[in-house]
């Protein structure tokens, strides 16, 4: 701690790593709230240093905080607090476990960083009884971290689900109200700020399933991590699946699930998964548009909780930034500390193949007599039932879609394989999971 003034105020060191969309916002906020931040934490906040990779491009902050040096800056005497805002896993998770071992307290929005290497971090902190705040690694500027972690401590969490990726949620809702282009609409998302650096963890659904990963292991005090989760991203989703939704008045959104399942021996397991899925119109999710995210909890005693708000983009996220910053300042100033990682409950990871689903399959099919029952056929060898069928053109326009019911996810797919491979099935044009609606 930098200890400083007569009258015992101390101020508090702040050092960010990475000043692009984020950390600009970042800096941008401690400059101009200086005054509120004092008055928050109860001493002066000042910004030691901003670490970049490129020294020579412009910056909206004085040239003598920059450096291309983040471990020195890490490493100096005089910051209390570090706010990792570089992305990635190196040298992400060696400056932040460097910085917790030396006392630092460590603000991170890094969910990729996070979903791997949270366990090996949360120790570093709890050895150095020092925080490590993430709220910002999860929808962006919504309050989900903290809710999960305090609000909801004393309470059984059963379900997490939402969207959770404003990237894709943004692509999806474009393509789905003004048929948009897919790769424009990408590359729109990466101008406002949204994207990661690399679009594929947006697009395939590797963000999503990171931030599910966080959700899993806070919600149910379990060790989930990104390979625990089932993913699947949007780069399959075509115009067509979107029009096609609206029919069954439904729309398409990346979904990310996280509950407590029923293994087939009773015990009680964790499902992560992401996946795109047809939602009905009528559902709060479907109302979800743009970047804008939304998580809604299941716990037994609270009900059904539901958190809303800009899920991406640099002024949002720093806003959760700077909202555990002040929690970390303020645990420096006055003593006390966040929570800690609780794993106790340990339980095992259910695979996705028992998880109970059920199907959207739209299939271009020969037009000839008993094309149906070939095709209910194959679902009732694997004892998945048929919810609704629709047949839809003739001749060479000829389409079969199919819902069914709730059944293993392993039987779905095992009927979308037996389908390729039926003669009167021409191809299998979109199969999406169906969510939010009774069986
Ligand atoms: N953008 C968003 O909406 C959200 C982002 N996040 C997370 O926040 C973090 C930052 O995201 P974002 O601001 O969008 O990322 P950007 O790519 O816009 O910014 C990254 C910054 O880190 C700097 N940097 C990267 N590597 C190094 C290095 N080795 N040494 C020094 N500086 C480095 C870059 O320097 P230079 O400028 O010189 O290239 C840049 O300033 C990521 O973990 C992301 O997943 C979380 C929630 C929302
Ligand atoms: N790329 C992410 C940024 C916030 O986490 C997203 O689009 O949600």
């Amino acid at each position: 701690m930098t200890a400083s003034g007569a009258n015992g105020s101390r101020t508090i060191g702040v050092a960010v790593l990475g000043m692009g969309n984020v950390g600009a916002e970042v800096v941008r906020i401690i400059g101009e709230n200086a005054d509120d931040l004092k008055s928050r934490v109860g001493a002066p906040v000042a910004l030691r240093g901003v670490a970049v990779r490129d020294l020579s491009r412009p910056r909206k902050v004085s040239q003598d905080l920059l450096t291309d040096d983040p471990a020195a800056l890490v490493a100096r005497d005089d910051v209390d607090i570090v706010v990792e805002l570089m992305g990635g896993i190196d040298p992400a998770r060696e400056l932040i476990r460097t910085a917790l071992q030396n006392g630092k307290s460590v603000v991170t929005a890094n969910k990729a960083l996070l979903a791997e290497y949270t366990g090996e971090l949360a120790t570093a902190a709890a050895d150095a009884k020092v925080d490590l705040y993430f709220e910002a690694a999860v929808a962006g500027a919504i309050p989900v971290v903290r809710p999960l972690m305090q609000s909801l401590a004393g309470d059984t969490v059963d379900r997490v689900a939402g969207i959770v990726n404003g990237t894709t949620n943004f692509i999806l809702s474009e393509m789905a109200q003004t048929g948009a282009d897919y790769a424009a609409t990408l590359a729109e998302a990466g101008r406002l700020g949204y994207a990661e650096a690399d679009p594929t963890a947006d697009v395939e659904g590797y963000d999503a399933a990171a931030k599910a990963a966080i959700l899993a292991s806070i919600a149910f005090h379990t060790r989930v991590t990104a390979a625990d989760v089932y993913r699947q991203g949007i780069s399959s989703v075509t115009a067509d699946d979107l029009v096609a939704a609206k029919k069954f008045d439904c729309t398409v959104k990346l979904l990310s699930i996280c509950e407590r399942v029923r293994g087939a021996d009773g015990s009680e397991r964790v499902s992560a998964r992401v996946y795109p899925a047809l939602i009905p119109l009528s559902h709060p999710l479907a109302a979800v548009n743009g970047a804008f995210n939304a998580v809604v909890v299941e716990a037994e005693n609270a009900g059904r909780l539901m958190f809303y708000g800009q899920g991406a983009g640099g002024a949002p996220t720093a806003s959760a930034v700077l909202g555990d910053m002040v929690m970390a300042a303020r645990n420096k100033v006055h003593g006390g500390r966040g929570p800690l990682e609780s794993t106790y409950a340990s339980l095992p990871i259910a695979s996705i193949d028992d998880v109970p689903t059920r199907y959207y399959i739209s299939m271009k099919v020969a037009d000839k007599a008993g094309v149906l029952a070939q095709v209910a056929g194959e679902f009732s060898k694997r004892s998945v039932s048929i919810a609704a069928v629709r047949q839809e053109g003739a001749g060479e326009d000829a389409r079969l879609i199919v819902v069914t019911h709730r059944a293993p996810d392993r039987a779905q797919s095992e009927c979308v394989a037996a389908l390729e491979d039926l003669e009167s099935v021409i191809k299998v044009s979109s199969v999406l999971r169906l969510e939010g609606t009774d069986d």
